[in-house]
């Protein structure tokens, strides 16, 4: 077993974190050998709340779990972290983009990336929750120069989880069949979620294409793309709360590759700084396929894409742009 290490989750007393908590301390994230202390971050209010979590998470009894730090203190909580999930944020209500909370939620990724820079580990690992996430990420790794930005990751694991659920039923196989669908650009309603390399197993050795194995392209190009782009709008038309349990799991998802790989041969999303790949604006936080080995992501090169995909590849890059400039005017104003 190796020494703890340290874990920080911000808005801890929220939704999202309470599915989290529990993976992270009971090594779904970081692996059955390795023991956490968990840092739980959250607003002055929110510290009784808290402390029914820190009483919960005693009480699971996860021998993985070394110690736990509530503080509604960002230079307690950031301090000496290896991984940090940056859920802390406003929720998006029925009837909202999530654009919509630029304004409100912008500003903590600028405090918390100073903190990030002052307090954590050069080679902490961060991942954006909160939204816009894709634009919180890239502010946050603005106030964080002495960190790489390699860094700073957005999540829209939730939205290729989705995908793959939505294929892996419509191919009437286990969801663990499916492999390869990811998703590019922001996590937003432009995203764009792709199948068209996406595979389905069949046998031992054996794949085919996720087009034949649904055996209905215009699905794949038109139905199965807006219900992925819309199912967090779903989601919160119908528990008039968002995503929760589907989002810490997929936060769990992310960062559990990030830190022990991912299989060869298999692409996980990732929304990551752009460096201009497949024409993607450089400078924002866009989500492309990813490999990553030794703890380093790289994006998957080469897949040929075309015109339908790319059109779509160029709007959602158009509203990162934008995103990013409201932020900026936002932090600066
Ligand atoms: N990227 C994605 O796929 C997804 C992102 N989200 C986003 O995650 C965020 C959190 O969602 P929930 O947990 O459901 O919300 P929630 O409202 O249940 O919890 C948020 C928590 O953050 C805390 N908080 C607010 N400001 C903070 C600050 N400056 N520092 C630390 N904590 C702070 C609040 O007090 C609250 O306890 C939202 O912005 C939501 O839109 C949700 C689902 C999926
Ligand atoms: O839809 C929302 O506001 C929450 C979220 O990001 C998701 O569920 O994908």
């Amino acid at each position: 077993m190796s020494e703890p290490i340290r874990v920080v989750v911000t808005g801890a007393a929220g939704q999202i974190a309470y599915s989290l908590l529990y993976m992270i301390a009971k090594g779904d994230v970081f692996g059955p050998d390795q023991a956490v202390i968990l840092h739980l971050l959250d607003i002055p209010p929110m510290m009784e709340v808290l402390q029914g979590v820190v009483m919960e998470l005693a009480d699971c009894a996860l021998p993985l779990l070394r110690g736990v730090v509530p503080t509604a203190d960002p230079a307690e909580a950031f301090k000496d972290v290896s991984a940090a999930f940056l859920v802390g944020a406003m929720p998006r209500k029925q009837g909202m983009e999530r654009k919509d909370l630029l304004s409100a939620n912008v500003k903590i990724f600028k405090v918390q990336g100073e903190a990030l820079n002052e307090y954590a580990k050069k080679d902490v690992k961060v991942l954006v929750v909160g939204n816009p996430a894709n634009t919180n990420a890239l502010v946050c790794s603005k106030y964080a120069p002495s960190i790489p930005r390699e860094n700073f990751t957005a999540m829209t694991r939730l939205d290729q989880n989705r995908a793959q659920a939505q294929i892996a039923a419509k191919a009437g196989v286990p969801v663990n069949q499916v492999y390869n669908v990811f998703i590019w650009g922001n996590h937003s309603s432009t995203q764009v979620p792709d199948a068209s390399h996406a595979k389905v197993i069949t046998g031992p050795n054996t794949a085919i294409s996720a087009a034949d194995a649904v055996k209905n392209e215009a699905w794949l190009l038109a139905e199965f793309i807006a219900t992925v782009q819309k199912r967090g709008a779903a989601v919160i038309a119908a528990r008039k709360m968002s995503s929760a349990m589907s989002a810490a799991k997929a936060a769990a998802d992310h960062m559990r590759d990030w830190f022990r790989g991912t299989e060869p041969g298999k692409y996980v999303s990732m929304g990551v700084v752009s460096d201009g790949s497949y024409g993607a604006p450089k400078d924002v936080v866009f989500s492309f396929p990813v490999e990553i080995k030794n703890g380093k992501w790289s994006i998957v090169q080469g897949l040929p894409i075309n015109d339908f995909y790319q059109q779509l590849l160029t709007a959602t890059g158009k509203e990162l742009e934008e995103e990013k400039a409201e932020a900026f005017s936002v932090i600066n104003s």
